[in-house]
């Protein structure tokens, strides 16, 4: 078979992910130009993955009879006879992340999924269930590549590089094309694909300096500034119809956040460091993102995954419509099957992609991506203010990474110390302390 009718095999790492589904119906959608002759799910939570197995098993046989599926706990089952990984787990689940969010703030301090010490907790939990899923792939399937969503990326890709030097892993975040998809829309576009940008930082972390429409080179930063100096990503009536309450508050807030800083772009993450205080006056303790996602995500998707099982057809199920996330790792996948050198994002050492910034960071930039992995793009010199914002927040993540090989209470209480969202060393410690006991089956033991 020649290179032009290779059928591909792709396992989804977190089967059981809320997100799965999603990821499904983008394959099934993308037959024509990434075609597929296997689809495994693997998750080591059973009871969770069977609910999305079976309800997809169903879509697959509707959709694409052609493309073998099945799911599977067995790690030698799952990472055998693929191309592709797609990593998109959650070691300890919504429980953990509760524990992330609700921990910091009580003591007055931003309780977030991927930033401040919630983020670096949840960082620490992903380290050892990654490089297991990279060692089982290149075991079974050497010629693999792992496109990995899980977070905490920047932690996770810093664990990586240390760790598996020359692993086949690409660690991507949808939130710079989620934003370009806003962008777009602003300035009477499609979507992302129709911008071509200049973007610098850290995951969640990052600003663009240049925007331009793809096809005519126009440069639209002063249509863009205009419209986030008054409405943030905010762009309401029928696309922003859909979005939920605490995701249409940060788009709005990046209104604040732009006006920091007039000369860039900024990611949404940026309001949980420049705005710590507020963001903490807005959140309630016992009710935080996670118990929003049980109440919808989490309910509406395996809701209806039940619902397809009981009526034996996928007819009219909600994932219709294709989400940003699950067709940008499609997308991905595409454009190193096919070697087209498109430009998206990644999670790399920096090697001088930010002029001004260490080598061996990881960093977030534009990188052409092909056959052979990832070529990232120069993107000129952070600015002052991002600079010192950018080192503060590396060396964060790498000490969380100091703190996992070493076993060290010291490293982690000095990531907390240090973080941006964090007022002073014996808060961090308080929070960390009451971190360990939470964390006692994923981290290593800390000394
Ligand atoms: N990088 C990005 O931009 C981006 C965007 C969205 C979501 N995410 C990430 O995607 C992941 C999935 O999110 P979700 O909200 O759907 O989570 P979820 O809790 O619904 O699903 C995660 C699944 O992972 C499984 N799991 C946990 N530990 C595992 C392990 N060691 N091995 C195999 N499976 C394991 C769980 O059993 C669960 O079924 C998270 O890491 C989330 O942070 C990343
Ligand atoms: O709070 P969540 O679980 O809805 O989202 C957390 C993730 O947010 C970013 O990704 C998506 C998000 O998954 C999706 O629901 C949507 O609202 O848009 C966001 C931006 O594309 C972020 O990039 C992830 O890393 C977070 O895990
Ligand atoms: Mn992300």
């Amino acid at each position: 078979m020649s290179e032009k009718d290779k059928r591909y095999s792709v396992v989804i790492a977190g089967g059981g992910s809320t997100y799965t589904p999603g990821f499904v119906l983008s394959l099934i959608a993308n037959q024509d130009r990434f075609p597929l002759r296997k689809l495994k799910f693997y998750d080591n939570d059973a009871e969770r993955q069977k609910k999305i197995g079976d309800a997809c098993a169903i879509i697959m046989k509707e959709r694409a009879p052609q493309i073998e599926f099945s799911y599977t706990t067995d790690p030698k089952e799952a990472f055998t006879d693929v191309d592709f990984v797609m990593g998109s787990i959650r070691v300890g689940k919504y429980h953990m992340r509760e524990l992330d969010e609700k921990i910091p703030l009580r003591y007055g301090v931003n309780g977030q999924e991927t930033t401040g010490p919630g983020g670096m907790a949840y960082g620490m939990r992903s380290i050892p269930a990654i490089i297991e899923i990279i060692d089982w792939m290149e075991k079974y399937s050497p010629n693999a590549w792992m496109i990995n969503y899980t977070n905490t990326i920047a932690i996770v890709a810093e664990a990586c590089r240390r760790l598996r030097p020359n692993a086949k892993v690409i660690n991507i975040c949808d939130m710079p094309v989620e934003i370009m998809t806003r962008m777009a829309k602003i300035c009477g576009l499609n979507d992302y694909h129709d911008l071509d940008v200049n973007y610098y930082g850290l995951n969640h972390f990052g600003w663009w300096k240049e925007v331009r429409d793809k096809k005519t080179g126009k440069d639209l930063m002063p249509l863009l500034k205009k419209h986030i100096s008054e409405n943030g990503y905010w762009i309401g009536g029928e696309f922003d119809k859909e979005t939920e309450t605490s995701w249409a508050e940060t788009f709005k807030k990046a209104k604040d956040c732009y006006a920091l800083d007039p000369e860039t772009l900024p990611n949404t993450y940026m309001q949980y460091y420049y705005f710590p205080q507020y963001e903490v006056k807005n959140a309630d303790p016992n009710h935080t993102r996670t118990d929003e996602i049980r109440e919808y995500r989490q309910k509406i998707v395996f809701g209806e995954c039940a619902r397809i099982v009981k009526a034996g057809t996928a007819k009219g199920n909600i994932w219709e419509a294709n989400a940003e996330h699950s067709n940008y790792i499609v997308d991905i996948c595409h454009a190193i099957a096919y070697n087209t050198h498109e430009k998206f994002f990644a999670n790399i050492p920096n090697n001088g992609a930010i002029a001004n910034i260490d080598s061996d960071s990881i960093v977030e930039v534009p990188c052409w991506f092909g056959a052979d992995g990832v070529q990232p793009m120069a993107t000129g010199m952070a600015g002052r203010f991002q600079k010192g914002l950018i080192e503060e927040q590396q060396a964060c993540e790498k000490l969380v990474v100091d703190a996992y090989e070493q076993h060290s209470y010291t490293k982690m209480w000095q990531a907390f110390a240090l973080n941006k969202t964090v007022p002073d060393a014996s808060v961090a410690k308080k929070i960390l302390d009451d971190m360990i006991p939470e964390n006692k089956p994923y981290w290593p033991e800390l000394n």
